[in-house]
């Protein structure tokens, strides 16, 4: 391909895009950074640069991230195992330390270091901050009774004050999914980040949930994964819920909990492939699993 006709279709690219720049001006989109998918620096990278684009292009975007494998091998180190029932980590008081160190200190601090490379956007935060995410204790569900995992957290409350602000200062926020207890103020809960992600898209009425993992999306067929659910409502996917392999469960769940408060779309991305962020906002070619409300909600194209 000649050089000319190289530059055109990249033009092409770029005016395609406007669509989706207009309906997504000024709107909310949470990204949830799963742990597993930033284990490589350069996709890290790449991770910073769509997010800050996102931040160009006239969205507002949200980071909430993970950090399973970052804390199994903190725990490690220490000689600590990790547990876990249900999707969720075991989390005793000595996990929790590890937990909040390495989520809040370390996690946190990589991210919003390689976003400020691109400027002066990101502030990281963890959901203990002015109240972000209040929590209560939250057992597992292990073949449908009830198992204490100790320090975990189900979100039951967000103000979502602190990040409306710092959107409305054009900055991106980066929030760690720790949050404390009402009452005491002393007790800190380990929120899985699919749980404290969906609380925080639907407490800011965000456009979107965005998903970053480690797989293409949610697999019928899981672990042959001949067979990718593209698209699937709330109903599908609380039908299916029971049969998922726990890995999965608490990020579909999180999906479930996110369209049934108001978010129109939720979506599992590869984090491994650089620009499927990129082509799920501004282009029409779906990749991944959307789960949406209902069944005759558009399927996130441009409206006419
Ligand atoms: N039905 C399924 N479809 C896709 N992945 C599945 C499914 N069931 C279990 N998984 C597993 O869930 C993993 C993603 O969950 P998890 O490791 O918790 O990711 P993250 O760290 O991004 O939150 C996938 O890598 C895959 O091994
Ligand atoms: C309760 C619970 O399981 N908390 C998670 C929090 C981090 C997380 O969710 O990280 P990923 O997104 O990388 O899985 C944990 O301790 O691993």
């Amino acid at each position: 391909m000649n050089s000319r006709k190289q530059a055109m279709d990249k033009a092409d690219t770029l005016i395609e895009a406007l669509p989706w720049m207009s309906r997504f001006h000024g709107r909310t989109v949470v990204v949830k950074y799963g742990g597993n998918a930033m284990t490589d620096p350069e996709l890290q990278d790449r991770f910073a640069e769509t997010v800050v684009f996102l931040r160009y292009a006239g969205l507002r975007p949200v980071v909430v991230h993970g950090g399973g494998p970052q804390i199994k091998a903190h725990l490690e180190r220490v000689g600590l195992e990790s547990r876990f029932a249900g999707g969720l980590r075991v989390t005793d008081e000595a996990t929790m330390d590890i937990v909040r160190m390495v989520l809040v200190g370390q996690v946190n601090r990589d991210i919003v270091g390689r976003i400020n490379r691109h400027g002066p956007f990101a502030v990281g935060i963890s959901g203990e901050d002015a109240r972000l995410m209040t929590a209560e204790r939250k057992p597992a569900l292990v073949d449908g009774e009830p198992v204490d995992i100790g320090l975990v957290g189900e979100v039951v409350d967000v103000d979502a004050g602190v990040v409306a602000t710092l959107l409305d200062d054009g900055r991106i926020p980066v929030v760690s999914s720790i949050a404390r207890a009402e009452g005491d103020g002393e007790t800190v809960y380990n929120v899985n980040a699919d749980t404290a992600a969906a609380a925080l898209a639907v407490g800011l009425e965000a456009s979107k949930l965005i998903m970053l993992t480690d797989i293409e999306g949610l697999y019928a067929d899981y672990p042959a994964c001949e067979e990718l659910i593209s698209r699937l409502t709330a109903s599908e996917l609380e039908a299916l819920l029971p049969e998922l392999a726990s890995g999965m469960v608490p990020k579909m769940e999180a999906c479930l909990r996110a369209v049934r408060g108001g978010v129109p779309q939720a979506h599992v991305l590869d984090g491994r492939t650089p620009n499927s962020m990129l082509l799920e906002v501004f282009t029409n070619d779906g990749v991944g699993t959307m789960v949406v409300a209902e069944a005759d909600q558009p399927l996130g194209g441009v409206p006419a």
